[in-house]
């Protein structure tokens, strides 16, 4: 063989070897994808299935609930109070691990309206996470977080399920939510509405008055609109006041003690053409199970049930106290209330796993009673009503495919499923 053969058989080979490497890789990918599809389609035919079979004890009120609801509805009552101080004193005592605020208290209703009627004393940017925040003081003593309106109620955010800016009044209602579910995991929350020019801007610091522009309307009328500082603020997207320079807002209490973030098993690639492992592998509970204490997978699937029902795709980090997991940062929710994203379920129906308090819980609240009870307990918050009645549908659809997805996971596992952790 002269060189030149040798150089033309090397090409020949390397050419053949990519056609071949290409097309393995190309059939990998494939049946990857083939796989994937199947065991996607199989679990929402299933899931179809069994909705269609629902016990009608699924469907229907649960004469337990009145227990519940007279409690709650009493504990959250809106109640005068005669000093702040001391009730914010108690409050920053109340967290135990995750559970940042008791079942009962006498407390409750008042530290409520504090937040609603106490000055706003001093505010700064927060420059915590990516979206705008302000950190506020009340009455010269007590720091809440501040997330003002970006949307109406009734927009819808089209795109991927963490598309768009926080929704405000997803934070009120997943407090609300958490406190009827017995996840008393979130931070306590109001609605308020606040005056930008005399409550933020006077009352801020110069940076921040330095992200307020105050411009002159046709009328000739100064107008404010905020825009912060923050990793997506720019000059663009702002918050303005109405003609009397109000904004709607939320005041999020400080989860007092040390937070610690990790991230989400589950995380998504926030990238569309890249998929996360645990999209492709309906089997990908089993090394978590090896490699996470039970207790803390237990934890990441009620959250996951959590966000479910409220439709929060963003939870890409969690947060614990005390090892437990918390549920702060509840504002991506209630994007879209025609689109159900099955897939924030995942730890539920690919672990087959849940705590026996939470699945008890979860059936009290069924045949319409838990938007009820959400419903009638944020009646005294200032941003009444918080969701759509659109929105509050969906919680109710959800809450029945979240039934469907444990019967299914039932007929796997049967009762060992239920854990006592
Ligand atoms: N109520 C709270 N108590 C204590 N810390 C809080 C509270 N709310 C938020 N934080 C802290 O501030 C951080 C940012 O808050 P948050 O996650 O709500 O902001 P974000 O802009 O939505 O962030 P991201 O873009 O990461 O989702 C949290 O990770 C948490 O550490
Ligand atoms: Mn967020």
């Amino acid at each position: 063989m002269n060189k030149r053969t040798i150089i033309i058989l090397g090409i020949v080979a390397s050419l053949l070897g990519l056609v071949l490497g290409a097309n393995f890789y190309f059939m990998y990918y494939l049946n990857i994808e083939e796989g994937h599809l199947a065991s996607v389609r199989a679990l929402e035919n299933m899931i179809r299935h069994k909705m269609r079979h629902l016990h009608p004890a699924y469907l229907n009120r649960n004469p337990r609930f009145f227990m519940f609801r007279n409690k709650l509805l009493k504990n959250y009552k809106m109640a005068p109070y005669e000093n702040a101080s001391v009730l914010w004193d108690i409050a920053n005592w109340w967290p135990q691990e995750n559970e940042i605020y008791p079942l009962y208290d006498s407390s409750m209703g008042s530290l409520l309206e504090t937040l609603r009627k106490e000055p706003i004393t001093r505010v700064n940017n927060l420059a915590r996470g990516t979206q705008l925040k302000l950190l506020m003081r009340l009455s010269q003593q007590q720091k809440v977080i501040f997330k003002p309106q970006w949307y109406p109620r009734d927009e819808i955010i089209e795109g991927q399920v963490y598309s768009g800016k926080d929704r405000h009044t997803a934070e009120v209602y997943a407090f609300y939510l958490g406190a009827v579910l017995d996840l008393r995991w979130t931070p306590i929350v109001v609605g308020r509405v606040v005056n930008l020019k005399t409550e933020i801007y006077a009352q801020g610091d110069q940076e921040l008055q330095s992200t307020i522009s105050i411009e002159a309307d046709e009328d000739g009328k100064d107008k404010y609109c905020l825009y912060g500082k923050c990793h997506y603020c720019n000059e663009e997207e702002t918050v303005c006041g109405d003609d009397r320079h109000n904004i709607e807002g939320v005041l999020i209490y400080i989860v007092p003690g040390t937070l610690a973030k990790r991230r989400s098993p589950w995380q998504r690639t926030y990238k569309d053409d890249r998929r996360a492992p645990w999209e492709d592998d309906m089997t990908y509970c089993k090394s978590l199970k090896n490699k996470m204490e039970t207790i803390r997978l237990l934890d990441l699937i009620d959250v996951a049930i959590f966000d479910y029902l409220i439709q929060n795709g963003d939870r890409h980090h969690y947060e614990t106290r005390e090892d437990r997991v918390v549920l702060i940062d509840n504002g991506k929710a209630f994007g879209n209330p025609n689109k159900d994203h099955l897939d924030i379920l995942a730890p539920l129906y690919q672990c087959c796993l849940l705590r026996k308090s939470t699945w008890d819980r979860l059936q009290v609240f069924s045949g319409g009673v838990l938007t009820e009870l959400v419903d009638r307990l944020s009646k005294q918050d200032a941003l009444y009503p918080l969701i759509t009645d659109k929105h509050k549908r969906g919680v109710e659809r959800r809450l029945l495919v979240v039934y469907a997805v444990v019967e299914y996971c039932m007929d796997l596992e049967g009762d060992k499923m239920f854990k006592t952790l």
